[in-house]
């Protein structure tokens, strides 16, 4: 790789960490690590009747990487993830989680993940006090450590004056907030994130971006399924991104727009799934709706 510029090595929690780096401007980037495997996909294929969603879908990711998993509407994104938590069974392939094959072990390598689904369902009459004590007993904290912690965390995310109040009454993004800190609080190793800005404000998002590259400096793995390339390309030190059930390109957003040529990720992910009609499909789409 013509652009690697050099390789360093260092010690996080006894695992030896190996990066090679290159230069963006004045920017570092990771590219590749010779670190401990997090999840190990191999030969994946999940079909739903008929249709084949996954159709062998191959990953090694590394500890310590933030992953932006990208992909059109429908592409199996979610599927991946479901499969990867062990909600969905039927598939063929392996999968390996912290070490640990899913289709086999015990599920004990569930604690050590955090979720933050698409589209969460909270018991919405719970207060936020309820449900992160419900959330944190089920990972088997003690009751004082939840308070204290999910406290902190609700004063910090700015949401602490509603912790006795109930879910019902928050508005989308204090919810998100709520679900973001549910899926932190067990301080997990690998982090599962679907569309985890959705609601959040300006300001929450740039919080949210900061302690994601934080937790992965400290040896989290964070697996980032977004379909806000902006925030996609700043984030992640690997883009995966899935077409029909098949990954279609894999790599740092500089490799890829070595390879595609093109500015933003928005453009790459539009070139390499072959979209280009957006303009039409908009100028369709108003003719119908004024009825012309
Ligand atoms: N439980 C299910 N039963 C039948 N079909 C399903 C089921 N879950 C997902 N699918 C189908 O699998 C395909 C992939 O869905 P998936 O939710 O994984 O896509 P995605 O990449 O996450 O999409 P999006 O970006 O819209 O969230 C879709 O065609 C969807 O209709």
């Amino acid at each position: 790789m013509k652009d690697l510029i050099f390789e360093f090595v260092c010690y996080n929690h006894n695992i030896m960490l190996k990066f090679n780096y290159y230069f963006k401007g004045e920017e570092q980037i990771v590219i590749s690590t010779d670190a401990e495997i997090a999840l190990q996909i191999r030969d994946l294929k999940m079909s739903f009747g008929q249709k084949e969603v996954l159709k062998g879908v191959n990953l090694d990711v590394y500890r310590g990487q933030i992953v932006g998993y990208i992909g059109p509407n429908g592409a199996g994104k979610s599927t991946t993830v479901k499969i990867i938590l062990g909600l969905i069974e039927g598939y063929e392939g392996q999968v390996n989680l912290l070490g640990q094959d899913i289709s086999k072990d015990a599920y004990d390598y569930k604690s050590k993940i955090g979720y933050v689904p698409e589209m969460a369902e909270v018991y919405e009459n719970l207060t936020a006090r309820e449900y992160l004590n419900f959330v944190g007993e089920l990972y088997g904290l003690n009751k004082t450590a939840i308070d204290n912690k999910a406290t902190r965390l609700m004063e910090i995310f700015e949401i602490g004056s509603v912790y006795d109040s109930r879910i019902a009454s928050y508005s989308k993004g204090m919810k998100q907030k709520l679900i973001i800190i549910s899926s932190l609080l067990h301080n997990p190793d690998i982090l599962f994130l679907d569309e985890p800005l959705n609601g959040l404000d300006a300001n929450s998002v740039m919080v949210l971006k900061e302690i994601l590259g934080m937790l992965a400096a400290q040896g989290k793995t964070i697996f980032y399924s977004s379909h806000i390339m902006d925030v996609v390309e700043k984030i992640s030190h690997r883009i995966i991104l899935l077409n029909d059930g098949q990954i279609l390109a894999d790599g740092s957003f500089e490799q890829l727009k070595q390879t595609n040529k093109e500015g933003s990720l928005e453009e790459i992910f539009n070139q390499l799934t072959g979209f280009n009609e957006y303009k039409t499909l908009a100028n369709e789409f108003v003719a119908v709706v004024q009825g012309v």
